[in-house]
């Protein structure tokens, strides 16, 4: 059953002239409720994957996998040829006289981009309700017309589906291409597989893109998105979720969504270059100076002279200018310290805590400490020191160790509280590792010998329940299937026996 919004409907549609259909909050928000709870209109494997069940979209392996009896798609076991949402192209498949007989597993398989558009095109038939909500949907048919990944999908999609399922005068060439541009445009990544499945949902895609939205989003096992404010909302404010990547830089941001959404940004975060006075995508000036300067060293931050070209960044004619000094470097060199950063950031081992500091001692030169790439490294960096809160490895820190750990998670969450209130995943796992490091340093202190330390365990042991609660809160709606599922029941576990050991302090 296709169903949206749960209790009393907190959201309408409106208009806007630049935006289009975007979504308002019809009452207050409390911090945490949820607004929207909404299962697929359609579900089905990414354009771009190896084999998969059709079913629930595992990826296979070679030899270690079932044949659908009726068409041939791969499944991982019997009940998933069962699934409706494979109906669709079973029946397309059995009429076409053949079974499919997939024999690349290590590859993206080129039929598999044919499976969503045809879950859409199929519905016209199997559900009109869900059809006609589909096509209410934005498809930027006009924009997306004669640019290479519409010529892409041309030949590897609305020229494939006849000639593979032998349907010839079943659809028109431009209503394939129709499907795929509501795909592309309305589809959310749903990371129950890995790779991540794509699913459409009705209400859910009407609303806005922000880089630093005020919804936050999860799934749920079955596939349901679910939005909730992170923070609290009143009546009347526009509802956002992010189409991007919110920890990436604005050049990053802006060019995704121009290629994917086919819109220029200019949410708040993009028209403002500091980005909320975190700097979260500038240079260091200093870094561009030579060494024998050293007693001129800028402190001030480079950004685009242009900041409208701030989607091409680092392009070999953009400028990019000092805050402070006003001094110039030209595109072509913020270029190769951002390409060079960014191959060292994907090479690096985020497990081992030498690499984190390494990487973080040598780009602090060139990057300001909230830079992307800087971010990423200190993520890795509070996992990574005393193995992600597991408590032998965190009990046998140094205090040094105890306390860069704490540091960075400190760090982090202020710079997400400015940046992205709603990017509850990567907020919730660093209040788990705060919260972890915090509770070591109250026992240390507690089983000291020393009485006058006791007292001092307390406050810590407060902070550490703050942060185990926030962490639960963050993750409270991630699905079973998700590792940040495990972390906030064992957040939750952790703040029970905080409160008694608090409880018990209190009453000494
Ligand atoms: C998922 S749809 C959202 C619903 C859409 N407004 C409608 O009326 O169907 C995504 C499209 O909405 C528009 N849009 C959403 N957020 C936007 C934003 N922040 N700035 C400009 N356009 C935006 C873009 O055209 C984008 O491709």
């Amino acid at each position: 059953m296709y169903s949206f919004v749960i209790g009393e409907c907190l959201v309408k549609i409106c208009s806007d002239e630049k935006l289009g259909r975007v979504l308002v909050a019809t009452r207050d928000i409390q911090e945490g409720e949820i607004v929207l709870k909404e299962s697929p209109l359609v579900h089905g494997p990414a354009q771009i994957v190896g084999p998969t069940c059709v079913g629930c979209f595992k990826p296979l392996e070679e030899n270690k996998y079932l044949e659908c009896e009726r068409c041939g798609w791969p499944v991982c076991k019997r009940s998933c040829q069962d699934q409706r949402g494979h109906r669709a192209e079973c029946e397309l498949t059995v009429a076409r006289g053949s079974k499919v007989s997939i024999q690349h597993f290590y590859v993206p398989h080129p039929l598999y981009q044919c499976l969503l558009p045809l879950r859409c095109l199929l519905l016209a038939e199997s559900d009109p309700a869900r059809w006609k909500a589909l096509m209410r949907l934005q498809s930027h048919d006009e924009e997306r017309r004669g640019s290479e990944q519409w010529r892409t999908d041309r030949r590897g999609v609305a020229q494939l589906i006849p000639r593979f399922f032998k349907c010839d005068n079943r659809w028109q060439e431009d209503d394939i291409l129709q499907a795929i541009g509501i795909i592309q445009v309305n589809g959310h990544e749903v990371p129950l597989t890995e790779p991540a499945s794509v699913a459409i949902y009705s209400v859910a895609s009407m609303l806005e893109h922000s880089c630093r939205p005020n919804l936050a989003k999860s799934f749920s096992d079955q596939g349901e998105i679910i939005l909730w404010a992170p923070v609290a909302i009143a009546e009347g404010t526009r509802l956002s979720i992010s189409y991007t990547d919110v920890l990436w830089t604005t050049a990053h941001r802006r060019a995704h969504l121009l290629q994917t959404k086919l819109f220029d940004c200019a949410c708040d975060r993009c028209l403002d270059p500091t980005e909320f006075g975190t700097f979260f995508s500038a240079l260091r000036c200093s870094g561009f100076r030579n060494s024998d300067q050293s007693s001129q060293m800028c402190k001030g931050y480079l950004l685009p002279c242009d900041m409208s070209v701030q989607g091409s960044e680092g392009g070999s004619d953009d400028d990019w200018v000092c805050g402070r000094c006003h001094a110039k470097q030209p595109g072509t060199a913020v270029a190769q310290i951002l390409e060079r950063a960014r191959i060292d950031i994907q090479a690096m081992q985020k497990q081992r805590e030498d690499h984190c500091v390494k990487y973080l001692r040598h780009y602090a030169k060139w990057l300001t400490p909230n830079h992307q790439y800087m971010v990423e490294a200190k993520m890795a960096l509070s996992q990574a020191i005393g193995g992600s809160g597991r408590p032998e490895h965190i009990r046998k820190l140094p205090y040094g160790k105890l306390t860069n750990k704490i540091k960075a998670c400190q760090e982090l969450i202020a710079l997400f509280e400015k940046l992205c209130p709603a990017e509850s995943r990567a907020f919730g796992v660093t209040r788990f590792e705060l919260h972890a490091a915090l509770a070591e340093l109250g026992r240390r202190s507690m089983e000291s010998n020393s009485r006058s330390s006791a007292p001092a365990a307390v406050p810590l042991l407060q902070e550490s329940l703050l942060n185990a609660n926030e962490c639960a809160r963050m993750l409270t709606h991630e699905p079973s299937v998700l590792l940040e599922s495990q972390i906030c029941a064992q957040a939750k576990m952790n703040a029970e026996t905080l409160g008694r050991l608090l409880a018990g302090c209190e009453r000494e």
